[in-house]
């Protein structure tokens, strides 16, 4: 906590701080900051506050890429259990509201920035996942707002009427998610996260996940289900797929090849492609940092039925990026027994011995429980609230520095 001089701005759901560092240039640095208490005085005329700014305050952004039905509200539901609360739509708002909101983190949906609703989309014949169809500006000047902790009207879009619907307030979270189509399509957005995930399904996964929603929960047809991937393919390929590059982790869901010809989709294979080089973040290893590990961990301490557990470690490149690799094909037969394989990865950002297994069994009824999408996806959380405390614990020293000074 430290003390500053601040100009409130009465229309902006925030404050600007004006730090007494000048740049080179000879401005004075800004930068928006929530402050826990304030003491307003009288100075020449214009109204100046004393306030204790807590640099917790500006907003981390995350985001994450997949495309529909590919696993973006789980992997958000085992995201906001790692922060502790639990994530709800807005409190007396629209009914049908995309956004989530837990003490810690606020999750937007990017479908809320489709500029063309279902009809104008049918009338133009473009799909959802067209940059046509949405309004990246808005979306870019939205996030850049929250990141800048001032509070936003976002609009909604309505997946039960297809309609966009009046605005909802926003208020700048200590960690907003934007999560849909597009989150590092726009390189202006792109430049906004702090950290960046995609969730890559391969086709034959993605149909088997899209008939066991759509036709068991939703009553479509198989043919239906088909013929809705296929219309989204080329859209897929030329707008979403790209995004993959930029990501900072991609968790790659596979089939299994522990069985030989499988077509039951139900064993995976999934990857966690980690980035090397970033600032907050480094990479989950198996054993030896750097080495190229196969690990067949089924004996003693973890039982395995047909077809086994096999897991494998590597650095490697993606996209001419450095990366490390780890990989878990198969999956759990008893999620307590977890524990043992965590037991030999490193780098888990964990605060204590047993917390990934601990989340895991917490949600043994998401899907993907007993296999590596859900494994690796409580991991990427894990790591995001490592990646949180950093920056704050950055900014808090930056503010504290600034005081001195
Ligand atoms: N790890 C997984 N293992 C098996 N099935 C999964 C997994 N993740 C998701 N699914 C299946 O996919 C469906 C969609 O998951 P989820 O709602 O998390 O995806 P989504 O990307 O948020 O979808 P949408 O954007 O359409 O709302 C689930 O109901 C489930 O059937
Ligand atoms: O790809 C999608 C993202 O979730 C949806 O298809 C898109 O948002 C359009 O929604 P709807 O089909 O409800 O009109």
């Amino acid at each position: 906590m430290a003390t500053c001089a601040v100009y409130t701005t009465p229309s902006l759901h925030s404050c600007s701080i004006t730090s007494p560092a000048k740049t080179s240039l000879g401005f004075h640095q800004r930068q928006v900051i929530f402050f826990t208490s304030r003491r307003i005085t009288k100075r020449g005329g214009r109204s100046t506050s004393e306030v204790t700014c807590s640099a917790e305050a500006k907003t981390v952004v995350i985001g994450l890429a997949a495309d529909s039905g590919c696993g973006k509200s789980t992997f958000m539901r085992r995201l906001t259990s790692v922060f502790g609360g639990a994530a709800e739509p807005p409190k007396g708002g629209n009914p049908d509201s995309n956004t989530l909101i837990s003490d810690t983190t606020t999750v937007i949906c990017l479908d809320d920035y489709h500029s063309l609703d279902r009809t104008g989309r049918k009338e133009k014949g473009v799909t959802a996942l067209d940059p046509r169809a949405n309004n990246f500006d808005l979306m870019y000047e939205q996030v850049k707002a929250l990141k800048d902790g001032v509070a936003v009207d976002k609009p909604i879009y309505n997946h039960v009427t297809g309609l966009l619907d009046p605005p909802e307030l926003i208020r700048p979270p200590k960690i907003l998610v934007i999560e849909g189509l597009h989150p590092m399509f726009d390189p202006r957005v792109r430049e906004l996260l702090d950290f960046s995930i995609y969730l890559d399904i391969s086709d034959e996964v993605k149909f088997a996940w899209k008939i066991q929603r759509d036709m068991a929960e939703r009553g479509h047809s198989l043919e239906s289900i088909k013929a809705s991937i296929e219309a989204r393919k080329p859209d897929f390929d030329a707008y979403i797929d790209p995004q993959k590059q930029h990501a900072d982790a991609v968790v790659e869901v596979l089939p299994t090849q522990l069985i030989p010809d499988d077509n039951e989709g139900k064993v995976l294979r999934v990857r966690l492609i980690m980035k090397e080089g970033l600032k907050h973040f480094s990479p989950v290893y198996l054993f030896d940092e750097g080495s190229t590990i196969s690990w067949i961990p089924c004996g003693r301490k973890l039982t395995c039925s047909y077809p086994g557990i096999k897991f494998a470690y590597a650095p490697d490149t993606y996209y001419s990026n450095e990366v490390s690799v780890l990989e878990m094909d198969g999956q759990f037969d008893r999620l307590d027994e977890l524990i043992y394989v965590e037991s030999h990865l490193s780098n888990l950002s964990t605060k204590f011995y047993g917390e990934v297994t601990q989340q895991m069994l917490k949600h043994s009824d998401f899907p993907g429980s007993n296999n590596g999408t859900g494994l690796f996806q409580t991991i990427v959380g894990l790591k995001i609230r490592d990646l949180y405390e950093q920056i704050v614990a950055e900014r808090a020293a930056a503010v504290a520095e600034a005081a001195k000074v």
